[in-house]
């Protein structure tokens, strides 16, 4: 099974705390004029740029500041910041709708400051609400510096009136939107013709890119790449449903970006299981040192140097004013 798609039935807040009792107001919008007026010429973002340039990017998952700062020295053009990781290591807790929108706003602040030269997409899960909820948490994403979010509804109207509601919020700023369809995992019959369809709505709604979650093998890819439009995510995850394949397979299914979600936390995850273990058995890691970063390696990991040139520049007040001493 992928690992979230069976949970996703299960968070789906919808428009419930709307209050029917309240008298429509005549020059209030309507369901159908809710999705008209979002540009038709788009901004040109960062992440399209990438894919133009590169034709696919491969964002790697992180969940905090120094994750974010080892993907970009890495040299990855690109990278997103998972909630599911973000889920077990901010609140050491499942994926199950648990995280907020003001705890992702506020990672995506620290993330992109520890990795400013590379874009970073942010998992909006369903946006944290209502349609106007949604501008909300897109708007903070944007002012955190993210470079974009993927966003998930089950109902497929109440997700297009979302996508519609997030890029009005979006505006002109420098922000792409993935809309996520969990439909595949709903029906093995139906389930990825609907995800298809719904893709296709969502990207008339307002998206840059569909991300259809889960197939489940090459032809379901292949399907994918040939019958949605504009640009196409493909979510790689290890002990998941779908195939893993690499940058240049994925492109030549008409994928334009690739998320490894999980990669890192999965791999961070063994390793401190494993140090920990060793640690707690022998009472010591000396046998363990070949496992682990040394203190040289952790310094340029964050980048320990350029502080120590920085705290140099300061302490000697006539070298910042270009006196020489
Ligand atoms: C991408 C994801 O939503 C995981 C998933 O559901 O496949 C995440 O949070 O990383
Ligand atoms: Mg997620």
């Amino acid at each position: 099974m992928s690992t979230m798609t069976t949970i996703m039935a299960a968070k789906s807040p919808s428009l419930h705390h709307f209050n029917f009792n309240f008298k429509p107001s005549s020059s209030r919008p309507t369901s159908t004029s809710i999705m008209s007026p979002h540009p038709t010429i788009r901004m040109q973002t960062r992440i399209h740029r990438l894919i133009e340039d590169h034709g696919i990017v491969l964002m790697p998952g992180c969940y905090d500041s120094l994750s974010a700062a080892i993907l970009q020295k890495s040299g990855f053009t690109a990278g997103f910041i998972s909630g599911y990781a973000l889920s077990a290591s901010l609140l050491g807790k499942p994926d199950f709708g648990l995280l907020t929108p003001p705890e992702m706003a506020a990672t995506a602040r620290t993330v992109c400051a520890a990795a400013p030269m590379i874009p970073i997409i942010a998992d909006a899960d369903t946006g944290g609400g209502n349609a106007l909820n949604v501008q909300r948490t897109v708007k903070d994403l944007i002012a955190a510096g993210a470079a974009g979010c993927f966003l998930e509804v089950i109902p497929a109207e109440e997700h297009a009136a979302k996508i519609a509601s997030a890029r009005d919020a979006i505006g002109d700023s420098d922000f792409f939107l993935v809309a996520r369809t969990d439909a595949r995992a709903t029906s093995a019959k139906t389930g990825l013709s609907d995800a298809i369809s719904r893709a296709n709505l969502y990207m008339e709604a307002g998206a840059d890119a569909s991300f259809v979650e889960a197939p489940r093998s090459d032809d379901e890819l292949k399907e994918i790449g040939c019958h949605t439009k504009g640009f196409r995510v493909c979510n790689m995850i290890e002990g998941g449903v779908t195939p893993l394949h690499t940058p240049e397979e994925l492109k030549a299914m008409g994928f334009h970006l690739i998320v490894h979600p999980l990669t890192a936390l999965y791999a961070s995850a063994r390793a401190l299981v494993g140090v920990l273990k060793t640690l707690k058995e022998n009472g010591t890691t000396r046998d363990h040192l070949h496992k682990m970063a040394t203190f040289e390696e952790f310094n340029q990991l964050v980048a320990m140097e350029s502080w120590f040139e920085l705290e140099a520049r300061y302490s000697n007040p006539k070298s910042t004013m270009g006196i020489k001493s």
